[in-house]
């Protein structure tokens, strides 16, 4: 979902206060009813469903009215809660230019009264697979299962929780300026990807760094789990920052010993394969000495032992499902057709019976939309290697994975199939069978001309007449 703040502008304070009764009256219903939403907002004359309609119209509510006339929040409407609760801090007064797309994040540029530049996170999980928005259609019969968007705030706050207590203690990691719901504020960091790096000055140096780092986690009793090219960035220095830390793991976990091997192994290879450089020594997790604890620091920010336990069941809870959605048949996804989806793909629905679309999933399944590298389509062969493909997707296939990103925009001509060009002989056989056809009805037309239209049906009839006559005296 794109977040496109220019309707920000046009809400109201009664629009607002809808919105957050919404939000509130989620807390206990997956689709807020509208009678309840109208005893939060307490608004007169009516003016809670003329709000609702606005909210609607800028496709920030999601409606059902199959079995009540409810309302929830879409991912836009959740990201207008938050901007409105950092614009009214003052953390942030101006939106710019989208800067990342991470599998489950969205990444932008900010900006304070002060025109100083920060970075908005907007955590998105659930969006991913098809699967899961086929997960998000089939909610209702999942009742037990937390919505994306507890599960975006669970992540954004273990995020905002991590980065901060790691900050603190003078780690490479961006400065935390503010956290609301699903979204962190944070510095921005001038540098690029390791993965968009082809060349370094010192590659040793930069080694050693991302060595010393995966100590120093460890003995804060961190394991980052996911340490690779993606996740570090770099600078013309050759500085390095580490910006995503979803996974972190305790040295204390049972398979402690693995991911910190996994960690460092990963930064061998790709220092092996991208600069040519083997890293002769790297650390072992039997030399580390955990002589510190940020748990203390990470529950300050709000982010406890207890939030992580629910953060990690949900997600798996989730992922549990959606093994179980594989076996949705296409009627259930038909049984939905008079609801909206998630990000406003209400036509959708309408295409469900379409045997293509069966089609469509499985080809959508094998794909991942991964914009951040090189924008292109990833063909997911089963293997380590991800090769990217050109896909020549059909404009049906374009057109649904738009749908899913709520990016549906007019696909561009050279999308469309060529035109086929017929060759020399092709044109010759051609027209000399239009030949042939201009003089069978030149012929048929002059013949007709000379009998009467009627005449030529009783000769026909009467033909007819003497085969019976002629079939039944030979029997
Ligand atoms: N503080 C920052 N300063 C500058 N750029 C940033 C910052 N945070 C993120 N980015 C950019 O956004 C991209 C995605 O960020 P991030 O890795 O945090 O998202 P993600 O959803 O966790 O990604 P993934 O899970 O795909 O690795 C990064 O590759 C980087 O280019």
């Amino acid at each position: 979902m794109k977040l496109d703040p220019k309707a920000l502008r046009f809400l109201s304070r009664e629009d607002f206060r809808t919105l957050v009764s919404i939000e509130m009256a989620m807390k206990n219903h997956e689709f807020a009813p509208v009678p309840l939403i109208q005893s939060i907002a307490n608004l007169k004359f009516g003016g809670c469903k003329k709000s609702i309609q606005t909210l609607h119209k800028f496709k920030l509510l999601f409606h059902d009215g199959r079995k009540y006339d409810g309302y929830k929040l879409t991912y836009l409407g959740y990201d207008f809660l938050a901007l409105k609760a950092f614009v009214s801090r003052g953390t942030i007064s101006f939106v710019g230019n989208q800067i990342g797309v991470g599998k489950e994040s969205d990444i932008y540029i900010v900006a304070n009264d002060d025109n100083e530049e920060f970075v908005l996170k907007l955590h998105r999980l659930g969006r991913t697979s098809f699967k899961t928005i086929k997960n998000n259609r089939d909610y209702l019969k999942h009742r037990k299962s937390a919505s994306w968007l507890y599960l975006s705030r669970l992540a954004a706050l273990k995020e905002y929780a991590y980065m901060k207590a790691l900050h603190d203690n003078g780690f490479p990691v961006p400065n935390p300026v503010d956290y609301n719901r699903h979204c962190i504020v944070m510095s921005r960091v001038r540098g690029y990807p390791l993965t968009q790096v082809t060349e370094l000055r010192h590659p040793s140096r930069v080694y050693s760094d991302l060595m010393r780092l995966i100590v120093r986690l460890a003995s804060y009793g961190l394991i980052h789990g996911d340490f690779n090219e993606f996740n570090i960035l770099i600078d013309d220095e050759e500085h390095i920052t580490l910006i995503d830390f979803p996974q972190m793991v305790s040295t204390s976990h049972m398979n402690a010993e693995m991911y910190f091997d996994r960690d460092v192994q990963c930064i061998r290879t790709y220092f092996e394969k991208r600069f040519d450089f083997i890293g002769e020594s790297w650390p072992k997790f039997s030399d580390i000495r955990n002589d510190h604890n940020l748990d203390v620091q990470i529950a300050a920010s709000g982010f406890t032992r207890d939030n992580e336990k629910e953060l990690n069941t949900l997600v798996e809870e989730q992922e549990g499902n959606e093994k179980d959605l594989e076996s949705v048949t296409q009627d259930d996804l038909d049984s939905d057709s008079d609801s909206d989806s998630e990000d406003s793909e209400e036509e959708d629905d309408d295409d469900d019976d379409d045997d293509e679309v069966e089609e469509v999933v499985e080809e959508i399944k094998g794909l991942h939309v991964n914009r951040n590298r090189d924008f292109k389509f990833i063909k997911d062969n089963g293997e380590d290697e991800q090769e990217p493909v050109p896909i020549l997707l059909r404009k049906e296939y374009l057109k649904e994975i738009q749908q899913f990103e709520g990016t549906s925009e007019e696909q561009p001509e050279d999308d469309e199939e060529e035109e086929y060009q017929p060759t020399k002989e092709e044109i010759q056989a051609e027209k000399q069978k239009q030949m042939v056809q201009d003089r069978v009805k030149k012929q048929l037309t002059k013949s007709m001309k000379s009998k009467s239209g009627g005449g030529v049906r009783n000769t026909v009839k009467s033909r007819a007449k003497k085969d019976i006559k002629n079939h039944i005296n030979s029997h």
